[in-house]
Formats: C-alpha cells, structure tokens, sequence
C-alpha cells in the first residue's frame, strides 16, 4: 500500500487525483489524500452560470495544439462537449493610437504565414512589413548567429523583426498569454518551438511556411460548452470522496528516514510520496526547510489577474468589432490588460442576441485593484472598456475575480534553473513538483505533468501522447 499527499487541488492536483484514482481501479494499492488549503477545489479553473450565461472567471479554454487537455475530457466522456473557437470569426486587434487595429490575419504570435496578408494591415508602418519581408532573406545570416544560451523574448523578436513588431504586438501578445514583461521572460520556456525553428531555419517566416504547407488548420483555442468547471466537475467525480480534504492548508512537510511528514491543523501524517501542486510560493515555502538550496531556485515573479465579466441580453446596444477581442501594449494609458469578446469568440455562451465581454487587468493595476471591492473595481473596468470601445449599456451581470500571483514569470535562465531544480528534488525520494511554476502555464501542460507523475508513482508506463520519456 504506497500512501500518497496531494497538496492542492488546483487542476494539476486533480488531474493527479484523477489518475491514480484511476490506477486504483485497476488494482493499484493506493491510499491518497489530497490536501485542499480553501473551501473549493479547481483553483483558478470556476465557471459561473447566471441565467444562460457561461462565465469563466480563469482560464476560458485552452490551447488546441496542446493534447492533453481533450485527452481528459473525452476520457470523462465529455467528448460530445469538446468545442472549438469561432475561428472563421477570429481576429485579434491591438490597441495603438487609442484605437483598436487588427492583427493581421494567419499570424501565428508575431510571425505573418503569409506575407501578403500584411499588405492590407493598418497595424505596422512600411518599415515593419519591410522587416518581415527581409526576415526572409536572412535566414542564413539569422541561423549562424542564432545563440546557444537564452535570452529574452525582447531580443529574439528584435533580432527577426525589429523594434515596432516587438512594441505593437509582441509584448501585448506575451502580456496575454504569459502576463509577462518581454525584457525578462525567456524565449527557451516560453517560446521554445520558435527558437528551435531558429536553429534549422534561421526565419521563422521561412519555417512556419515549410511546417504549415498543406496542414489543415485547426482552431487555436477548445473549450467545453458548458465551461471549464465541467472539467473540474468530471474529474471531481471520479476521486473516492475520503481522499479529498477540504479547508485543510498544509502547514509543513518534512522528508527523512521514513519517507514523508505532512502536518495541518489537525494533525501529522506519514506518505510514501508527495506531489506538491500548491502554487509555487507555497510549495516553495514549505519545501524550504526540507532543502534550503530549493528555495531559491522556486523563487520567481508572478503576475496577478483581476478578471471582470460584464454579460448585457442585447448586442446591439453594445457594438464590438468583430473578432475574439483585444491586447493592450504595456505603457498604454490604459489600465487593461486585454478584453474578450466571448459571444464572438465561442457559441453558447449568452442568451440568444446577448453580448459577453471580459476585461482583464494585469501588473500594477492588478496589484491596485486587488485591494478594491468588487463595485469599485467593476466601475474601472467598466470606464476603461467604454473608453475603447464606447459607452456600455447597464450589464445585466457583473463577475469579479482576482487571482494573485497567479501566473509565474519564467525569466531567462528559466529551463537552467528547473534542471537544477529536479536535480535537487530527485535526490527527495517521493516528491514531484507540480502546478504552472515549472514546465508550462497551460492547463493541457499542467494535467500531462500531473499524470505523468501519478503514472511514475505507480511505476505504470502507458504513455501521453507525446510524452517521450514514458
Ligand atoms: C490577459 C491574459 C489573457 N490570457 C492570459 C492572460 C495573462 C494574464 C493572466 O491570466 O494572469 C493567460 C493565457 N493566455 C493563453 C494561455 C495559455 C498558454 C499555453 O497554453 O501555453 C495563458 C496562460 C493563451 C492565449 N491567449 C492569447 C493567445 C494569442 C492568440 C492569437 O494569436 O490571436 C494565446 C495563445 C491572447 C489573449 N489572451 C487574453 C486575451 C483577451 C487575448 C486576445 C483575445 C482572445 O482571444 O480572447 C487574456
């Protein structure tokens, strides 16, 4: 009988309580308790229904490339649920000049697939679409100084594209994905397939044509009709009730002869293994007195997030351009961070002709608005969107969330100190760090991880697609 801690029950716990529930039920000798510090399970993942609308106060889908979030849900017979963007509709603009401009389209980030899409863009100036072209022509200057350490996202899209396609739309494009300051974050963990496209391309203009010539495209983002909840949901529903302990904060570990010690407010109790999910300022506190030299290497920004949705039951009295919704540059005189239109950029979301929108705030007014209350914080939200894109009828709803330090920054050096990090934690026999501080932000990567390390403690092998080291 292995005994095993789960501590969080975020979606990278769950998805590790999902799999060895599942590898209890095939015969697995088992006997796990996820510890859970709130009174909710699913962290940042909450899907709220008000009347017919579908409100996601984290994450709204994830990443089709990425498989392992479909994976689960068709595996939680939620396949029929499975839905893609409205990618026919799918455009993303930027806000320049107080206006909002599109991106042009076919872009993946900032690379153009096609260049003849940027003839027709307002966005960049001649010299930008000149930089595009001519990024072309140097693939091989661009593939001989292509440097073997990392560096920031900043100076790689400089290198390829120069200073106006990093200002317009690389940083508001890694402030939406990664909340993140393109100076320091590093191209290796978070761009990682473009620095490999530029160590055999050199132009990942040249690249992406070679890789996506007669691949059919698929939807950038998938969500679940009724939301992200139901996934949370599902998996709930699987893990033996007496292995989840609400309202139980973790308050120390400690490793030794006898494998390992977790202690809450009520008590001590032994493990054979733990998988440490909590976000990475609390695993990184509690592992500290284990082994000091971890600390350190835990230790990094994050960004927080304050989501307002606005939901109104006519359209028409709330005009938005076209498109899925916008990105703000940093040093904007706006406040936001970005704004979704959700009724544009997935079905079912609204009543029938509603109009959902979600406004985003990142960095310092994030941090500000974290010490709001929700009317006040709704007020802003409401005045900076109406700022954009005009004045906004009375919201028939209104969600406020704020999540803290919810989003790790992987500065450069980043996949360096992970390497050293497992190297340490490998020598702790049981333990596995899980959660978006480490080897990706996306839901799919936090559930591969989680089950590729449930899987490892019980010594099954069946593989993830794309796994390589199962
Ligand atoms: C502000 C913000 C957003 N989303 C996110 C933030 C950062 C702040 C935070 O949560 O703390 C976070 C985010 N966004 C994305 C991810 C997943 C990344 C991954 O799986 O690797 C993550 C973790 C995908 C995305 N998010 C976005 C892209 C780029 C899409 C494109 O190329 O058009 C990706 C891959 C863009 C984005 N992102 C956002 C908007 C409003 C938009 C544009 C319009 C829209 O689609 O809703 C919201």
């Amino acid at each position: 009988m292995k005994r095993v801690a789960i501590v969080g029950g975020g979606v990278a716990g769950l998805a590790a309580a999902y799999e060895l529930a599942r590898q209890a039920r095939n015969g697995a000798s088992l006997q796990v308790v996820l510890f859970e510090a709130s009174t909710r399970l699913g962290g940042i993942i909450e899907t709220v229904h008000e009347g017919e609308f579908v409100i996601e106060c984290g994450p709204d889908a994830w990443v089709t490339e990425k498989p392992w979030a479909r994976e689960l849900a068709e595996e939680l017979g939620l396949g029929a649920e499975v839905m893609p963007s409205n990618d026919a509709t799918r455009k993303t603009y930027v806000l320049v000049d107080k206006k909002l401009q599109a991106m042009p389209d076919g872009m993946r980030m900032m690379v153009p697939v096609d260049l003849d899409s940027l003839g027709a863009s307002e966005l960049f100036s001649a010299g930008a679409k000149l930089a595009y072209h001519e990024e072309l022509g140097r693939a091989e200057e661009l593939r001989a100084e292509a440097p073997d350490e990392d560096e920031s996202v900043a100076e790689f899209v400089r290198r390829h594209f120069g200073q106006e396609v990093l200002t317009k739309i690389g940083a508001p494009l890694l402030s939406g994905v990664f909340g993140g300051d393109v100076t320091k974050l590093s191209v290796q963990a978070v761009m990682a397939p473009f620095v490999a496209m530029e160590r055999e391309h050199g132009s990942l203009i040249a690249a992406l044509q070679a890789r996506d010539a007669g691949v059919k495209k698929h939807s950038v983002f998938t969500t679940l009709r009724s939301g992200m909840g139901t996934l949370v949901d599902r998996m709930i529903a699987t893990i033996p009730e007496d292995w989840i302990r609400l309202a139980a904060e973790v308050r120390f570990v400690s490793y030794g002869d006898e494998g390992w010690l977790v202690g809450t407010a009520r008590g001590v109790e032994r493990f054979d293994a733990v998988m440490m999910a909590a976000p990475i300022d609390v695993a990184c506190s509690l592992l500290e007195p284990v082994d000091a030299e971890m600390a350190p290497l835990m230790a990094m920004e994050a960004s927080s997030a304050v989501v307002v949705a606005f939901g109104f039951p006519d359209a028409a009295k709330f005009p938005v351009p076209p498109g899925f919704g916008f990105l703000v540059p940093p040093g904007s005189d706006s406040l936001l961070l970005a704004a979704t239109f959700v009724d544009q950029k997935f079905e079912d979301r609204v009543p029938q002709g509603g109009r959902l929108v979600r406004a985003f705030f990142g960095c310092k007014a994030a941090e500000r608005l974290m010490r709001c209350g929700n009317d006040e914080t709704a007020a802003v939200a409401r005045m900076e969107l109406a700022r954009i894109l005009g004045p906004l009828p009375e919201p028939q709803v209104t969600v406020v969330r704020r999540w803290p330090r919810s989003l790790p920054q992987y500065a450069v050096g980043h996949l360096e100190r992970m390497k050293r990090l497992d190297a340490r934690a490998s020598v702790l026999d049981g333990l596995s760090l899980l959660g978006n501080g480490y080897r990706g932000v996306g839901v799919p990567d936090l559930i591969r991880d989680a089950r590729v390390a449930a899987r490892r403690i019980v010594g099954k092998s069946e593989s993830l697609t794309g796994v390589a080291e199962l």
